[in-house]
């Protein structure tokens, strides 16, 4: 179990002195400027759970990953991890913890990879049969194989990054902490690692805080989503509830076999007709169908899937004529996340 309460971080950076010897005053200034990297977060993660933490540039996701971890004391708050305190009982909590920085490795630049798991391994106390069982499990898992003998520096970023997330579970941990794991990938090296992600959390119920700008990345393996903006926590719920939230409309456009009833004689779209049967006009508006576009024998209509179902929508528009084939767009996420941020 995480848990974080009323957690706020505040950096303290000097101001720069100005005018004549201004290094040389900088050196002695007092004035400080406060920036304050998160405020007042809470949220509790159960185990198996696998949530997504996303925000634009500069939000504080990664500050509050680096209190989480222990890397960082908060200004106030608190975080526990199964119980314990990532600072106060930090040994205890790195034998929890698996933390992987994607921009960073902690992986030993000249060594061979198999080397860095090692010496690694020594640093956890992890007997060599269990490492060498661990290891095998993780190196098939990952397809860490063909490269285990290479120096990490002359691995592809793809290459690099399983290493270090098997870096980061080596030690068997419950936790796993991701920040940008699938930063800078290919479409295939992203695929596997979010497959090996997904697998991780469904068969050893390993729970998984994932930082990311790759909206794919959120909604292919989270089930709940935490949005941070300005230091602040301003959505935590699921994917659906978030598009409900920001309440983008889904777009449906029917085909039909022949111009349908809603479009009057002179081809402009009488939505509905005056003559419709009122009750299917009551529905239509009731559901709160909009008129988006008429081409041809095809009409777009958005709405809202929390008020009227995709269902719903079909059946309402079937009254105007013979449907020959319809189409749906969904909001795309990255917009449904780029009006929260
Ligand atoms: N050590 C530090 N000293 C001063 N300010 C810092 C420090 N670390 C982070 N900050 C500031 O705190 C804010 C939050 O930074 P953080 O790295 O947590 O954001 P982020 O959400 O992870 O951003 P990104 O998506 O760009 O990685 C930023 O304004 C950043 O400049």
């Amino acid at each position: 179990m995480i848990q974080a309460t009323a957690l706020s971080k505040q950096f303290r950076t000097s101001v720069r002195a100005d005018g004549p010897f201004k290094s040389v005053r900088s050196l002695f200034s007092r004035n400080y400027t406060i920036r304050e990297a998160v405020h007042d977060v809470s949220f509790t993660i159960a185990p198996g759970e696998f949530v997504g933490y996303i925000g634009p540039n500069g939000a504080g996701k990664s500050t509050t990953v680096k209190m989480l971890s222990g890397i960082l004391h908060p200004t106030s708050g608190d975080v526990s991890i199964d119980g314990l305190s990532p600072y106060r009982d930090r040994r205890k909590v790195a034998r929890r913890l698996g933390v992987l920085f994607g921009q960073r490795s902690q992986l030993w630049w000249d060594l061979p990879v198999r080397d860095s798991f090692e010496i690694l391994a020594a640093m956890y106390d992890i007997s060599k049969s269990d490492a060498s069982a661990r290891l095998d499990r993780l190196g098939s898992m990952l397809q860490l194989g063909d490269f285990m003998d290479t120096p990490v520096r002359k691995l592809s970023l793809g290459q690099r990054m399983r290493a270090d997330i098997a870096a980061a579970l080596l030690h068997n941990p419950g936790i796993l902490f991701l920040d940008e794991p699938t930063i800078g990938l290919d479409v295939t090296a992203k695929r596997s690692i979010r497959t090996f992600l997904q697998q991780i959390n469904k068969e050893l119920g390993t729970t998984v805080l994932l930082t990311t700008h790759d909206m794919d990345d959120i909604e292919q393996l989270c089930s709940r989503v935490m949005v941070l903006n300005g230091g602040r926590l301003k959505f935590d719920g699921n994917i659906g509830q978030l598009r409900a939230m920001i309440g983008l409309p889904t777009l449906m456009t029917v085909t039909y076999r022949t111009a349908p009833a809603a479009f009057g004689d002179t081809g402009q779209a009488e939505y509905p007709r005056d003559d419709a049967p009122r009750a299917i006009t009551e529905t239509l508006l009731a559901k709160g169908l909009r008129l988006q576009d008429v081409s041809g024998n095809s009409l777009t209509v958005e709405f809202n899937r929390e008020r009227c179902s995709a269902m719903d929508a079909l059946r309402i528009l079937e009254l105007y004529g013979d449907v020959d084939d319809v189409h749906m767009e969904e909001p795309n996420f990255e917009d449904i996340v780029h009006r929260i941020y």
